[in-house]
């Protein structure tokens, strides 16, 4: 079955916006474990926007499922991070400085050679990699080259087209994940993931190991619950 990361980078920004400790994000990392989900997923952007790099380091002595780190590895900042509390697996981002979030995976044919060598790194200390990628064939086909252990499709286009077409929306993942699959690699997903459109993905994109949700999971907890709302996604993934 597709396990589930909750994305916990939303509990940091309600946190941060009063400067306090409220919401506990280390709690709602134990919670959502505690709630059933896989596991655990952060992205301690360059700017601390919402998790801290101190968050990273006071959650990861207590996670019992999986902890994945995503972020962008242009930065020694965060490969030191990465090395220093060694999570099951980080997950590669392009991201620029500036972005308001991720919006686009790696070039992974004119970056092979930055991203074998930053992958050898992190495989060397025995970390699981992953790389976040769109759903195109030769940017896999890239992907495999460089030694990652996983892909990480990014699925905002699938989100946004969902709504009008759901079939050609799916259509690119089902591809690249069946092509990801015969090189090798494992497969995750994520990126404006949801309760309506998370089933109709995980039935159309075969060996896919892992989705990473926060966006969507702590908006619906608003209204739903936490406990209540990782209940209601892992039945998505049935
Ligand atoms: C890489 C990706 O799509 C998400 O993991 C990312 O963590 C979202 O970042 P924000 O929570 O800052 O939007
Ligand atoms: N890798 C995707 C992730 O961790 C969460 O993305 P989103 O659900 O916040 O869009």
């Amino acid at each position: 079955m597709t396990k589930l990361s909750v994305n916990i980078n939303k509990f940091a920004t309600l946190r941060n916006s009063r400067g306090g400790s409220n919401p506990d994000v280390v709690k709602a990392a134990m919670d959502a474990e505690a709630f059933g989900a896989n596991g655990v997923t952060v992205h301690p952007r360059p700017d601390e926007r919402h998790i801290r790099y101190a968050d990273v380091r006071a959650i990861r002595p207590l996670i019992t499922t999986e902890f994945n780190i995503e972020g962008n590895c242009q930065e020694q900042k965060f490969i030191d991070l990465v090395l220093e509390v060694k999570p099951h697996q980080v997950t590669l981002v392009p991201d620029a400085l500036g972005q308001i979030t991720s919006n686009h995976g790696w070039d992974t044919l004119r970056h092979a050679d930055y991203l074998r060598e930053i992958i050898g790194v992190f495989k060397a200390a025995g970390i699981r990699t992953s790389i976040f990628v769109d759903p195109v064939i030769n940017m896999i086909n890239g992907a495999a080259e460089t030694g990652t252990d996983r892909v990480e499709l990014y699925t905002e286009p699938y989100a946004v087209h969902f709504a009008l077409d759901r079939e050609a929306a799916v259509a690119p993942f089902t591809a690249a994940a069946k092509r990801a699959h015969e090189l090798g690699l494992g497969i995750n997903a994520g990126h404006d993931l949801d309760l309506q459109n998370l089933q109709f993905f995980a039935r159309n994109v075969p060996h896919l190991a892992e989705v990473s949700i926060g966006h969507a999971l702590v908006c619906d907890a608003l209204y739903y619950g936490y406990e209540n709302t990782i209940q209601l996604y892992l039945r998505q993934l049935k």
